[in-house]
């Protein structure tokens, strides 16, 4: 039988291909998405990780097991680190910005109220397709790339598609199938929901900075 990630997973499957087929991985993956775009989302993103940080500490402290604390409190820090560090490598100090965009502020400040107000198995699905989208993504670009010695974003990729951000990967779908063994048929359909809004939330990131996404007033 086929485990709750598993089954989530093929249920929004769908998702995962119109990320895939989007012109912003597109162009990443053949080295052609124009810059600005790039700085784009990588200061959004920064913006992004700054907040997912204290989300994922929260989720941690929510845990009864302190394997599962530490390691949310490591993926806050580790991972995180690894990502600025990724960030600052492509930022230019002097395009950055410091206001989130519509769709940066609409995915954090929903990441913080599933982390601070909903069930901890409800805040771990929400979390969970920052982890595997992410991973996704970035083996389907190293598997189908075709340039991988001259393509600009190839440290981006290699982040995500490496065997580092993998294993971290792994252990929260572990965590998180491991909550929803005694989960109630609620509980279970609100971590769908969970997953499923917060997938749409990614493809909506990279849309967001593929149009440089403004604030209407
Ligand atoms: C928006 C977003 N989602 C996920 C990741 C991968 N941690 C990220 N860097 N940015």
């Amino acid at each position: 039988m086929s485990n709750w990630y598993e089954k989530i997973n093929l249920k929004t499957a769908h998702i995962l291909e119109q990320i895939k087929a989007h012109r912003f991985i597109q162009e990443l993956m053949a080295g052609t998405l124009p810059k600005d775009i790039f700085y784009f989302y990588i200061n959004q993103d920064a913006i992004y990780l700054s907040e997912y940080k204290k989300v994922l500490a929260q989720i941690g402290i929510k845990c009864y097991d302190e394997n599962d604390t530490q390691f949310f409190l490591n993926a806050a820090t580790g991972i995180i680190n690894v990502e600025n560090a990724l960030h600052q490598n492509f930022l230019n100090q002097e395009i950055i910005k410091n206001e989130a965009s519509i769709t940066c502020e609409l995915y954090i400040s929903y990441l913080s109220r599933m982390a601070h107000t909903k069930s901890l198995e409800e805040g771990l699905a929400a979390v969970l397709p920052c982890f595997t989208i992410y991973q996704q993504i970035g083996d389907y670009i190293l598997a189908n790339q075709t340039n991988k010695n001259n393509n600009p974003y190839q440290d981006w990729i290699n982040t995500y598609g490496g065997e580092a951000f993998a294993n971290s990967v792994k252990s929260a779908i572990e965590i998180t199938n491991k909550h929803t063994i005694k989960a109630s048929h609620e509980s279970i359909n609100n971590m769908n929901k969970a997953f499923e809004k917060a997938s749409k939330l990614e493809w909506m990131f990279w849309d967001s900075a593929y149009n440089k996404e403004s604030w209407k007033i």
